[in-house]
């Protein structure tokens, strides 16, 4: 497969509501599609996932628009590639940045999978017809509101529960979760808010039965994880702290976590997320897939991953319509009694809707 062209777009596009963590808020999501094009003219979409502001990691849609125009577009073009497994390879000498390489790496896999004409799910070797999905409430403005969201969620048949968390913001919170909700799979997201001086409160947050503590301490710290698991029954999950398989590797070796967030765009792409959760699954660490706001496309991908075998736990990857009034996608990814069913279409599954594409797109690049 040679990769001929390449177009890059910058969208905009406006959520339902604002999605609020410990670290700020989005509403307006401005992020990244790109196209790749092989010889015989099929064409592959990926997401650059990374926020307008480096908050979450790093990387922001401008970074990601520079590294793919004047690093990763230059590595691809008019290169024949055998296996997408390969462009992982290839970005290699560009470190980090893993939200642009995931963007390009994500494109080249669903161009692949057209290409054989079948769907990237089953080239990605999963198994699952159907994948569980819960949903990632953000922080609200009062506890009646967030009951309203729950109240919502559990209603539209999601399955499991994420709230955040922040420092003042926590025990109390959980706790009239638990009183209202006491038999809901839930789980709390701290977005790297605590240290290990907040202790006695997490701690605390042991007594409500939480699937798993998600990402309390430091963005890339994986030692301060392990000294808290230590202290904590509830498993922690590491998010943020995780780019690469190396990193698991030592949060593995160090007992950092018992789950991994696994969300292709933090990684660099789905040849790496494959490798991460191939380990896990080897060593029992849970994984789950996240999701980051993304639109049809980059969820269509999460979706495919998820469909691999060890993907047990439900994932964040809520139905389209669950933050767009409209996708970028036909048909949207639609949750039925809390699953997403496998699509046989080739690719992603999903058909891009190109007037809407151009709709929502503020620039563009032809590489
Ligand atoms: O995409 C989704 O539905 C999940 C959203 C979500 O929880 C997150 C997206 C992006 C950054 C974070 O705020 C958060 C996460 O940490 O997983
Ligand atoms: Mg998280």
């Amino acid at each position: 497969m040679r990769i001929e062209k390449i177009v890059l777009r910058e969208m905009n596009m406006t959520m339902k509501a604002p999605f609020t963590t410990s670290f700020g808020s989005v509403q307006e999501k401005r992020f990244l599609i790109v196209e790749v094009y092989d010889e015989l003219g099929n064409c592959g979409y990926g997401e650059g996932e990374a926020f307008e502001a480096p908050w979450y990691t790093e990387e922001t849609t401008a970074t990601c628009w520079h590294i793919i125009e004047s690093f990763l577009a230059p590595i691809l073009l008019n290169r024949d590639i055998e296996h997408p497994r390969e462009v992982t390879q290839f970005f290699k000498p560009i470190r980090r940045n893993m939200m642009a390489k995931s963007a390009v790496e994500c494109a080249v896999w669903d161009a692949y999978a057209k290409r054989l004409d079948e769907p990237l799910w089953k080239v990605l070797g999963g198994t699952r017809e159907k994948i569980a999905v819960g949903v990632s409430i953000g922080l609200q403005p009062t506890t009646s509101q967030l009951y309203d969201k729950i109240d919502a969620a559990l209603e539209d048949g999601y399955g499991r529960i994420k709230v955040k968390i922040k420092p003042g913001n926590d025990v109390q919170l959980i706790r009239a979760i638990r009183e209202r909700y006491p038999d809901v799979p839930l789980m709390a997201d701290a977005n790297s808010a605590y240290t290990l001086d907040d202790m006695d409160i997490l701690r605390q947050l042991d007594a409500f039965h939480l699937m798993m503590i998600e990402q309390p301490l430091g963005a890339d710290d994986i030692l301060n994880h392990a000294k808290l698991q230590k202290e904590l029954t509830t498993p922690i999950c590491l998010d943020e702290s995780i780019h690469s398989y190396e990193d698991v590797v030592t949060a593995i070796e160090l007992r950092g976590c018992g789950v991994i967030n696994v969300k292709q765009a933090r990684v660099g792409g789905l040849e790496e997320a494959r490798r991460i959760h191939d380990l896990c699954l080897h060593h029992g660490i849970k994984v789950w897939c996240g999701g980051m706001l993304e639109s049809g496309i980059g969820r269509a991908h999460a979706v495919a991953l998820t469909s691999l075998e060890g993907f047990t736990m439900p994932g964040d990857t809520a139905g389209s319509d669950h933050y767009w009034y409209e996708d970028l996608i036909d048909p949207i990814v639609d949750v039925e009694g809390g699953y997403v069913h496998m699509k046989d279409a080739p690719g992603i599954g999903y058909k891009v809707n190109r007037e809407r594409l151009d709709k929502y797109t503020e620039r563009k690049l032809e590489l």
